[in-house]
């Protein structure tokens, strides 16, 4: 009788406990933020229940993206971006709004923006809720690592993306890329004239980023490819599923589905890092590899004075976060310049003329890349005009102050990238103008209002790689082709998590050399 006392007075504690932290989480943390934000003057839309904003910015959206653009027109941030256009008007620079039951803050002063980025990277970071929409898919990687997590995991990984070993990515960039100008060559000698050349880049982007990840076991790569892009599509809808408590743990098709192609990723994963140790094991091989799985099993080998140590799982989820950070993002960098050089012939001869002179026929190496100014500009303007990442989310962990406001714990901050990219006030009257040249000179600020990487120490960690990539791909098509907008290009960005051409970018393709 006592026992069963105990058992029914344990029960109760553990439901009283569930039950409050549900509540301080859906009702109470919410209710408590809001007012702190009130009270410094930062206003917003009125939430919903659970739903917070969600239906009115899904509604707002939807409408604004309903028609394709009339002509080839970078004023997009009401297309993309509506309810920031809306709030922005109604409640001022700085305003709140709710993503579901997580408060979200909107800032855009690039003071407050390199405040946060710098001085805080970690007691900010990757919400729960993000956190959880992508968990099935690059699980605790880099990119949704948090606080002493995060330090330790970008110093294991940084070495794989300075000096001497990025330079060593060159030779692969090439070798794709050479592959890829030899299809196209193909394709328009059969008498193929006009090409979908967003399919041609993404594939090349994740020709270049598998073979950085698993080198000589690129071929098994190419199958984990297509189920993590798979996984990456579904994922994607989570955050439109996530309202509603408990969801992920229903057994519906939309989980099971998840379930299993991350089990399917993880088992394919784990044999070639089985093989990898087996061939070190019988002497095959004297290390894992050079490549980026390479390093992190050699990593994982060593034992981390720090405390921390690479598990396993921990190095599949950074082998899936780098193929997802480094393909999607790097494919429509390079398909928005292309579409950019294409619709802009007088820049087009301009970069080619220059290409031409400094490789002077040869393929791009390294040491040519500096020397590609008028292609530099070309892509800072396409990574202003067309940002992959639209916005840059960062939660507060503990209260901060940032410039003149109190940041409570629980508070997400996001950065409009987009926004502030075309902003008149910063960029002046031509904003929604491609205009390469206000990128030769210096004075544009890195990093305050020119942030497609982020900036500060959790800024993005491919970020040179990516650089080099686009300038080596660029290079070598634009010696090969001259290209023009098709008459079928429908000019209809979207945004689902990167901005995309909403029916790809349609060229033709005249060979230089046939
Ligand atoms: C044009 C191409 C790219 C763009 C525009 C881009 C943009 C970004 C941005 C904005 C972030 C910060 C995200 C955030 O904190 O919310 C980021 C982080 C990251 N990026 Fe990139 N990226 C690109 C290419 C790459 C490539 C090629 C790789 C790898 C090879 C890569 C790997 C990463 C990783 C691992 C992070 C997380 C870093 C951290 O949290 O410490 N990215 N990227």
């Amino acid at each position: 009788m006592v026992v069963l006392a105990i058992l029914l007075v344990i029960l109760f504690l553990l439901f009283f406990k569930v039950a409050l932290e549900t509540l301080s989480c859906y009702y109470l943390t919410p209710r408590r933020i809001k007012r702190i934000m009130a009270r410094q003057g930062v206003h917003g839309p009125k939430p919903r229940p659970l739903m917070g904003n969600i239906l009115e910015m899904a509604s707002l959206i939807s409408q604004s993206i309903s028609r394709d653009l009339d002509t080839i027109n970078h004023d997009i941030v009401g297309r993309l971006l509506p309810h920031y256009v809306l709030w922005t008007k109604t409640y001022g620079k700085r305003f709140i709004y709710w993503n579901g039951i997580e408060p979200r803050m909107c800032i855009t002063e690039t003071e407050l923006i390199k405040e946060l980025l710098t001085k805080y990277s970690t007691k900010a970071g990757k919400s729960w809720q993000q956190q959880q929409g992508s968990k099935h898919f690059i699980g605790r990687g880099l990119l949704m690592a948090n606080g002493q997590d995060w330090y330790h995991q970008r110093h294991i990984v940084a070495p794989a993306f300075i000096g001497s070993k990025l330079k060593s990515y060159a030779g692969n960039m090439v070798e794709c890329t050479k592959k890829m100008l030899q299809t196209l060559q193909s394709e328009v000698e059969s008498g193929q004239t006009e090409f979908e050349i967003g399919e041609y880049m993404t594939r090349l982007t994740a020709d270049i980023i598998l073979r950085t990840e698993f080198g000589s076991c690129y071929e098994k790569g190419k199958h984990i490819f297509d189920l993590l892009t798979k996984l990456q599509r579904l994922c994607a809808q989570a955050s439109r599923r996530l309202w509603f408590p408990g969801s992920r743990l229903l057994p519906s098709k939309y989980n099971r589905e998840i379930k299993s192609l991350k089990t399917e990723v993880e088992r394919m994963l784990q044999k070639i890092i089985q093989s990898r140790k087996d061939c070190l094991e019988i002497g095959r091989s004297h290390s894992f590899g050079n490549d980026l799985l390479g390093m992190l099993l050699n990593e994982m080998q060593k034992k981390g004075g720090s405390g921390f140590s690479l598990s396993q799982q921990l190095i599949m989820d950074e082998c899936k976060t780098f193929f997802f950070a480094g393909h999607e993002t790097s494919a429509l960098l390079l398909t928005w310049t292309i579409m950019l050089l294409a619709s802009n012939p007088t820049w087009q001869e301009k970069v080619r003329a220059e290409v031409n002179q400094v490789c002077n026929g040869d393929t791009p190496s390294v040491d040519h890349l500096s020397s590609l100014t008028l292609l530099n500009m070309v892509i800072n303007e396409s990574l202003r005009l067309y940002p992959p990442a639209t916005l840059l989310p960062r939660m507060a962990f503990e209260d901060i102050k940032l410039g003149d406001l109190h940041i409570p714990k629980g508070l997400s901050i996001w950065i409009p990238v987009l926004a502030i990219h075309h902003s008149e006030e910063l960029w002046g009257k031509d904003a929604n103008e491609f205009n390469p040249d206000r990128f030769m000179s210096k004075s544009f600020a890195p990093g305050k209002h020119f942030i497609p990487f982020a900036a500060g120490p959790r800024n993005c960690i491919g970020q040179t790689f990516a650089m080099m990539e686009a300038k080596i791909v660029l290079a070598m098509l634009i010696s090969r082709f001259r290209f023009t907008i098709s008459d079928s290009y429908r000019h209809a960005p979207v945004t689902v998590l990167t901005i995309k051409p909403k029916y790809g970018v349609q060229l033709y393709l005249n060979s230089l050399n046939p």
